[in-house]
């Protein structure tokens, strides 16, 4: 009976082990959307593959990706390494299943001064709620370490890994996967020629008691409209009202682009969105959640809908834009009177099907550009695409679904709920196509964990959990 497995005690046993190592990795800031941290990111990746080594993983390639392509500063910027490596073989009397294992060594970006009440790259563990923060500790590093101290702990229990793995650890995940796709076309008859299934723990149960299984997510289109206007940053007492000003140019654009209750004002969108069918209707009502656990892991009561339904619906299966910033633009304390002489807007739209992403972006480019024309600014002005990413929906009854379930169920005694995610992992229809298998999304945290915001934590026991449904979860994959 897998829930007396002896490798979920071991997991106990050696909490603190897995809190030291996820302690060391958080401290290293691998946001790979910051130029200058690159080498970090290379870093994480080294460290990692030492960790691979002396856990017993074998044929352990950093594989290179080459140099990152525009739009870049530094036109030489290499990618951070793939990370690729394997437990256990096939021989002919070993037959095991084998399953490829993603998860991304990466980080969005995180200062002390967004309002972190910890240094964001010093692992912090609060011992009274058990709660580990730190950038990374849920989104993606917890889990991704949580598949190494798995192997650990079947190793330490005596017990022999009842699959094989095979690892694929990206550090470009948050910047959009670039150049990850060629690389798994490229060795899908190589290094990933036995992959039987894909396992892929990177994201979060929707709510903060339910442990549930995902079968959807939206893609991820990103883009940034640079406008150029004067050289410098200007006076705007000497020059204001004299000069065409790019932030002027850009705020009427971003305005044009989303209506403040969501709705994309971008013609052509809404008309490729797959109708709700009957089936897709009675899907939302059983699954558990609630408003008030949206305004918990908000923060706040600012949620556009007032019911489950039309906040799930516009989670996971309507599309959404979101404008996220503005480089080049004054934005600290203080009242500074300049006047930028160039601004780069970034937005992306969360896609869903049947959105096709390359007419998505001719959309999207023909709107800005028309906008951008009406105003009959002198400024330069180009939008373009920074990185996309597909959405990807399964089947959720397949075998590996139900080796998770099961897992799930042993050791939170309940079905876990079957959801979609509003957020993207790109890569995974590349899995799915390239290898011809199934992908499972078993998340790891929790929905107020705070991907991607201030504060980022995962609770000690969704660590700990998290890692034995793994275990146990590789136990009944293997089963036939
Ligand atoms: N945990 C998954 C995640 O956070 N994914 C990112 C991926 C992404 C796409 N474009 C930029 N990053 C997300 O924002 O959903
Ligand atoms: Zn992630
Ligand atoms: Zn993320």
């Amino acid at each position: 009976m897998a829930s007396n497995n002896p490798v979920l005690n071991k997991i106990e046993e050696l909490k603190p082990t897995f809190i030291k190592r996820l302690s060391d990795a958080i401290a290293i800031p691998a946001v790979s959307g910051d130029e200058s941290l690159r080498p970090k990111v290379v870093e994480k990746a080294h460290f990692l593959a030492k960790q691979l080594k002396d856990l017993g993983f074998h044929d352990i390639q950093l594989k290179d990706l080459g140099v990152q392509p525009p739009p870049v500063s530094d036109s030489n910027l290499k990618l951070p390494p793939v990370i690729l490596s394997r437990y256990g073989n096939n021989d002919s009397k070993n037959k095991k299943k084998t399953i490829l294992i993603y998860g991304h060594y990466d980080v969005q970006p995180a200062l002390k001064e967004d309002g972190w009440d910890t240094e964001p790259f010093t692992f912090y563990l609060d011992e009274e709620k058990q709660i580990m923060r730190g950038r990374g500790v849920t989104d993606d590093t917890g889990p991704l370490l949580g598949w190494l101290n798995v192997v650990q702990a079947y190793r330490e229990a005596g017990k022999e890994l009842p699959v094989n793995l095979i690892t694929c650890f990206e550090g470009m995940e948050e910047s959009g996967s670039i150049g990850l796709d060629k690389l798994i076309i490229e060795e899908a008859d190589k290094y990933f020629k036995d992959v039987d299934t894909v396992c892929i723990s990177d994201n979060y149960w929707l709510g903060t008691k339910k442990p549930v299984l995902t079968y959807g997510l939206r893609g991820c289109n990103y883009y940034q409209i640079t406008i150029k206007g004067p050289k410098a940053d200007l006076h705007s007492g000497v020059f204001g009202g004299c000069v065409a000003e790019p932030m002027i140019d850009l705020v009427h654009v971003l305005q044009s682009l989303v209506k403040p209750n969501g709705e994309i004002q971008i013609a052509g969108i809404k008309e490729m969105v797959a109708p709700v069918t009957e089936t897709e209707n009675q899907i939302y009502e059983k699954i558990d959640f609630s408003v008030e656990e949206l305004n918990q892991a908000i923060g706040s009561k600012t949620s556009l809908y007032d019911n489950k339904r039309d906040i799930l619906m516009h989670r996971w299966r309507y599309p959404s834009l979101s404008i996220h910033g503005v480089e080049g633009a004054f934005y600290g304390p203080g009242a500074k009177t300049v006047i930028p002489g160039q601004v780069i807007g970034k937005f992306s739209i969360r896609t869903v099907p049947d959105i096709d992403s390359k007419k998505l972006d001719q959309l999207v480019i023909d709107h800005c550009n028309k906008v951008f024309a009406e105003l009959k600014s002198p400024n330069t002005f180009k939008t373009e695409l920074v990185h996309d990413g597909n959405y990807w929906i399964t089947d959720p009854f397949n075998k590996s679904f139900t080796a998770a379930a099961r897992a799930t169920k042993d050791i939170y005694g309940v079905e876990p709920d079957l959801t979609r995610e509003g957020g993207s992992i790109p890569i995974t229809l590349t899995f799915e196509k390239a290898l011809k298998t199934n992908v499972l999304l078993l998340p790891m945290g929790r929905g107020d964990d705070a991907a991607h915001s201030i504060n980022e934590k995962l609770d000690v026991s969704n660590y700990i959990n998290g890692m034995k449904i793994m275990a146990n979860y590789l136990l009944y994959y293997s089963e036939d």
